[in-house]
């Protein structure tokens, strides 16, 4: 009976709540607090961990540490971290799971200290440390950026200085490989200054920092305006901003680009932060960023040039994000490669058309242009998930190398050195 009152309770201050009557609300939820406190609730023994619990039909609510948490039991049971269930050594489950009883709840439930103790029916005990319960809810990483970033717009990105990083240094410091890395991580571009300007010394600047990407253009490419593949960037031609291999199903996660030579006008490199100009779309244009995030899309790459044959496809929205935070990751855009769409119906169409013009309008203005020049021995890493890159169209001779590199092993690395990736 007092359970359903709760219940009751709860659900009028729901209500309040989405019709905005917080004064209200708040009284109840006052009301409620005292009520459920005398009944309801568990609290802790101990004065200085403040943490209390409710054991509900299909979850248990926990709330510490000023954050109200709701776990599923099958959850809590498949989490356990026990010598039987969990292998601290290899950090793997060894817990099947599908041998739990999805119906499964604690026989009883216990706290000592800042450990809470849960015995299951078959008489197994699970342990949670209240730290390791918050960090890892739901609720707990709702609020928390995966990625920490600075997004930035032309002005924004100079008057940060962000230093270049010394070829030597480089390789033969962890500190300043995790400068670098730092400052990849939060702008998305960083460069290294000083390398000998080879297509070997580039890949030995490259294998310090990840695993090279192989791919249809090679390990290392190295490439000049003879069109000897079948695509702009092997012209003299001008090419706005993109991100690159958006045709794959997981585009390359970083570019590294080292101009080797360059006798001639022109050619200048440009940077744009596409989750900067995602941002502005988000601020004034909240459902266009939602349905760029939303509408699958196919990018396209078909070459037959020489001994070259290929045919790929890569299918993806041009905003992605995690579901849970909202948070951007990964941005495709690329209207040279776009290919036909056909995924969505014609209203769709049209108002994906308007987003993504609302999205272009952001890239392309002036100040969000970064121009860069880059010379040889300085050498360019751009996060492709994110910084879109184009050049200016140029004369005369113009000898280009790089790679890329696999976003995995360079957040592999970026966390290795105590970076937050
Ligand atoms: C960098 N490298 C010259 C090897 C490849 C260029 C790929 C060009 C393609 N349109 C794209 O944007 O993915
Ligand atoms: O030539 C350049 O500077 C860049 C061309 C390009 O976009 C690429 O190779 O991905
Ligand atoms: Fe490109």
């Amino acid at each position: 009976m007092w359970c359903h009152k709760l219940l009751h309770l709860q659900s009028r201050l729901q209500n309040l709540m989405k019709r905005g009557d917080i004064g209200q609300a708040l009284h109840l939820s006052n009301f409620k607090s005292l009520f459920s406190l005398s009944i309801h609730w568990c609290h802790t023994a101990s004065k200085s961990v403040n943490c209390t619990w409710h054991q509900r039909e299909d979850h248990l609510e926990l709330q510490y540490a000023s954050t109200v948490m709701r776990f599923d039991y099958v959850w809590l049971r498949d989490h356990c971290r026990s010598a039987s269930c969990y292998n601290s050594k290899t950090h793997q489950r060894s817990l099947d799971t599908a041998s739990v009883d999805l119906c499964i709840k604690p026989k009883t439930i216990r706290l000592d200290k800042t450990t809470l103790f849960f015995t299951w029916p078959d008489g197994h005990v699970t342990r949670y440390d209240l730290d390791w319960l918050v960090k890892n809810s739901y609720e707990g990483q709702k609020q928390k950026v995966i990625h920490p970033r600075i997004l930035w717009n032309a002005q924004l990105y100079q008057q940060a200085q962000v230093p270049s990083v010394d070829f030597q240094s480089f390789l033969e410091s962890n500190d300043e490989l995790k400068k670098f890395l730092q400052n990849f991580l939060l702008y998305g571009i960083a460069f290294v200054e000083n390398v000998p300007p080879t297509q070997e010394h580039t890949e030995k600047l490259a294998e310090r920092v990840s695993l090279i990407r192989e791919t249809i253009y090679g390990r290392m490419w190295y490439f000049t305006s003879d069109f000897s593949r079948g695509d702009t960037a092997y012209t003299k031609l001008a090419l706005d901003r993109h991100t690159d291999t958006t045709y794959f199903q997981e585009p390359c996660g970083i570019q590294v680009f080292h101009c080797l030579k360059h006798e001639g006008t022109g050619g200048r490199t440009l940077l744009v932060d596409g989750f900067y100009a995602a941002q502005q779309v988000l601020q004034k244009a909240p459902k266009e960023f939602e349905l760029l995030s939303k509408v699958p899309l196919k990018h396209e790459y078909i070459e037959n040039v020489g001994e070259c044959h290929n045919h790929m496809i890569g299918v993806g929205p041009v905003l992605n994000i995690y579901p849970w935070n909202k948070e951007l990751y990964l941005i495709r855009y690329n209207n040279y490669d776009r290919a036909v769409i056909n995924t969505v119906p014609y209203d769709v169409v049209h108002r994906w058309y308007i987003a993504h013009r609302t999205l272009t309008t952001e890239l392309r203005k002036p100040e969000n242009e970064l121009w860069v020049k880059l010379k040889p021995g300085k050498v360019l890493f751009i996060d492709n998930w994110r910084v879109l890159h184009g050049r200016e169209s140029f004369t005369g001779y113009r000898q280009l190398c790089g790679c890329y590199l696999t976003r995995d092993d360079v957040l592999n690395t970026a966390r290795f050195l105590g970076l937050h990736a």
